[in-house]
């Protein structure tokens, strides 16, 4: 029987059919909004999302035998072997038909990275980046409510920590490329999502 994470394809290296996909990877501090923006940006624009969190999330509520590993170092805000990822979110694509995909939290850091440029072979066409203060992210992370075990501020902090040591090196390298398109997230919802608007009407 196969495994919720195999590949689709069985060459592990190759996801042919995506290859013309377009990407947008959003990144952004723990509670910068990315969830929320691109529920929004999925409704006005013909964008599949996906989140790499929550499809982590399913696989450990699938019974899949990397669950327990995934939900151990989700509740210590690390981040999950990419190889465990990239399968999941490269099935996710696969499954679903569409060729334009918001790629909501990945990459997290440079092993990220690597494994998706070396399995999916895709380039994002540009990468989000949801810019916060952490003051506002604890405030909104703590108010957030939907029962998640690294909602906690012990988790918090280690979040933060991971997404500057290892997550905004790959925003650097984004912004290097010319890639990266910065939004100010300190912002009510709505004022956010008007420039989210704009930004992929100019863009897509
Ligand atoms: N611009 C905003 N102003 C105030 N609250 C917001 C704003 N955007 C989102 N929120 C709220 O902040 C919380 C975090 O938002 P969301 O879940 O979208 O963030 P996220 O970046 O996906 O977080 P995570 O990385 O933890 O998954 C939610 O409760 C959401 O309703
Ligand atoms: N590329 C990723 C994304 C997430 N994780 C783990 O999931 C946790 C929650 O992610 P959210 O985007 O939903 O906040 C995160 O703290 C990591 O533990 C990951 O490993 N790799
Ligand atoms: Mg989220």
């Amino acid at each position: 029987m196969e495994t919720p994470i195999d590949a689709p394809n069985k060459d592990e290296h190759e996801c042919p059919r995506w290859k013309k996909s377009t990407v947008v990877f959003v990144l952004g501090g723990p509670g910068s909004g990315k969830g929320t923006q691109c529920a929004n940006v999925v409704k006005h624009f013909s964008y599949t999302h996906f989140s790499a969190g929550d499809l982590l999330r399913a696989e450990i509520k699938s019974g899949s035998e990397f669950g327990a590993m995934i939900q151990s170092m989700i509740a210590e805000g690390r981040i999950v072997p990419s190889e465990i990822t990239v399968k999941l979110l490269c099935k996710a694509m696969e499954e679903s038909g569409n060729d334009k995909f918001l790629i909501d939290g990945f990459p997290r850091n440079e092993e990220n990275r690597n494994v998706f440029e070396n399995v999916a072979r895709i380039e994002p066409a540009f990468v989000l980046f949801f810019d916060c203060p952490e003051e506002e992210l604890e405030r909104r992370i703590m108010s957030r409510n939907q029962g998640r075990e690294d909602d906690n501020i012990e988790t918090i902090k280690k979040r933060f920590k991971v997404f500057v040591e290892s997550t905004l090196p790959i925003i650097s390298y984004y912004e290097s490329k010319g890639k990266l398109r910065k939004i100010n997230a300190a912002k009510s919802s709505e004022e956010v999502f008007e420039a989210v608007r704009v930004l992929f009407a100019s863009e897509t």
